[in-house]
């Protein structure tokens, strides 16, 4: 199986209106050679990684239960990835042995931006959430994009503290 989670899954939540040229889908394992690593080096530090260790990462990532649900969209045309973002399911004791979900690595290709794709795969997402029955989504973002995020239902309501190593 070459996508990280099953695309059933994901067909119910996309909207209408989709682009005839865009298709959005799970994270493929040939999505290495559509520029999916290109992509992610929009949004911060990618390193190097070569298509064994991206394969590797990709089967860790696809046979993880719960899934990483890794949407992408692909320009079918020019055969390359112009957008993704990641719903991470994270299972808790709390919650009567509840789920939250985080939204990761929300990227548009900077020639696609302001487009609408970014609100595609948020719409898509925050509905895959909640049919998933998580009893929170989150997310970590600047203060430029709490105007965003809201859009999708988020509210600014923590302090968000990280340690980097
Ligand atoms: C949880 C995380 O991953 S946080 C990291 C977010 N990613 C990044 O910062 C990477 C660089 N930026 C991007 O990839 C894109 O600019 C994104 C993902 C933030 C937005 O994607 P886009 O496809 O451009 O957004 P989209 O076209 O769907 O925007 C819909 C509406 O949201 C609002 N919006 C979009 N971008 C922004 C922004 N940067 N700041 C404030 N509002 C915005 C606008 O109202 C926009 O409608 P408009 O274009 O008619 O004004």
């Amino acid at each position: 199986m070459s996508s990280v989670f099953d695309a059933s899954v994901l067909a119910p939540h996309v909207p209408p209106g989709m682009p005839e040229n865009l298709i959005i889908r799970p994270l493929a394992k040939d999505d290495f050679s559509k520029g999916y690593l290109d992509l992610l080096g929009q949004l911060t530090s990618v390193g190097n990684i070569d298509q064994e260790a991206f394969e590797k990462r990709f089967e860790a990532m696809r046979v993880s239960v719960p899934n990483y649900h890794i949407v992408v969209i692909e320009n079918t045309e020019t055969r390359k990835v112009v957008a993704s973002a990641s719903l991470v399911v994270e299972m808790k004791f709390i919650h009567d042995a509840g789920s939250r979900g985080r939204v990761e690595d929300v990227v548009v290709d900077s020639a696609m931006r302001r487009q609408k794709l970014g609100a595609v795969l948020l719409k898509t997402l925050v509905s895959l959430g909640k049919s998933l029955g998580v009893y929170k989504m989150s997310l970590e973002c600047v203060p430029e994009l709490l105007p965003f995020y809201s859009q999708f239902g988020f509210k600014d309501d923590c302090n968000f503290m990280t340690q980097r190593f």
